[in-house]
């Protein structure tokens, strides 16, 4: 899987952030896998996390996505990551899997947009519509008669859609790291032509049934239209199981892994 060269491979997992977020909000799934002798990285997609872009100059999901692709055509050749990725960020996941299909051993999708490559994703999958102001604030990068250039949940919504379940402390430290998401970028991610290669590797979807946001229906809804290899459900999980459940999602990815070995 890591094919390093010396004796034993190395299992190397790369994270992949939703919506606003960035590489931070898997600092305790990064710390329990390292100290158990994983490899890790998490990937600022650009404009998220500390990456130096504004999100309201991202056009497309390429540019949005591009740390993330140059992470994995640097690899070293054979070197296989299992991809995982949180919410929207499942999109880009998606997009990553057709394009550097021999580089992915396995894609593990947490409450995250999971849509077969080629088919038409289903309007009611996504409550979020383009302008409509309710629990969102728009940004307008481009003038107010132009469409919005980014997104971000209004603060006193944060608790409630994204860590109903989670520690405050998490909550505290995630209101001040969420980022404005680039609009643009998020309106091509799931549009992608069919990939009959890209199907061949293995795929796992992880269910949050506390989630606020994306309810259990729409989940369901996902993996009825494309059917994972493997399916777990973390029963007290919010939208964000990185903070609600840690320990849990670390032992359903150590599960699915082990799948892998067989
Ligand atoms: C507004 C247009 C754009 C979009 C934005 C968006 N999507 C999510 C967020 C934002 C700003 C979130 O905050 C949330 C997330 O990443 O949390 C960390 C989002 C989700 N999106 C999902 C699925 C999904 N979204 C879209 C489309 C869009 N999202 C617009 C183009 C689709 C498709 C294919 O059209 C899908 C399947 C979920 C994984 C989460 C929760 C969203 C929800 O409850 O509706």
């Amino acid at each position: 899987m890591g094919g390093e060269g010396g004796a034993e491979p190395v299992i190397h997992f790369v994270f992949v952030h939703g919506a606003s977020h960035g590489a931070w909000c898997w600092y305790k799934l990064t710390t329990l896998l390292d100290a158990a002798g994983f490899k890790s990285t998490s990937v600022d997609l650009t404009g998220a996390g500390i990456s130096l872009i504004d999100s309201n100059i991202v056009f497309d999901s390429d540019q949005y996505n591009r740390p993330l692709f140059s992470l994995l055509s640097d690899l070293p050749p054979h070197h296989k990551v299992i991809l995982y990725g949180h919410s929207i960020g499942g999109g880009s996941v998606t997009e990553a899997l057709c394009k550097f299909t021999d580089k992915i051993s396995m894609a593990i999708y947490l409450a995250a947009s999971m849509v077969r490559p080629g088919s038409i994703p289903s309007p009611h999958l996504s409550n979020i519509h383009v302008g409509e102001e309710d629990i969102w604030e728009y940004t307008y990068g481009e003038g107010t008669d132009k469409p919005p250039t980014g997104v971000l949940m209004k603060p006193e919504f944060i608790r409630h859609y994204y860590y109903s379940q989670s520690p405050l402390e998490d909550v505290t430290l995630s209101s001040k790291l969420l980022r404005p998401a680039p609009m643009r970028a998020f309106q091509d991610l799931d549009k992608l032509p069919p990939n009959p290669e890209a199907e061949k590797v293995p795929r796992v979807y992880i269910k949050t049934a506390k989630d606020n946001l994306f309810d259990s229906v729409r989940q369901d809804l996902l993996v009825e239209n494309w059917p994972p290899s493997q399916l777990y459900v973390l029963e007290d999980s919010d939208h964000s199981a990185f903070f609600s459940v840690p320990t849990t999602l670390f032992a359903y990815l150590l599960r699915a892994v082990s799948f892998l070995q067989r």
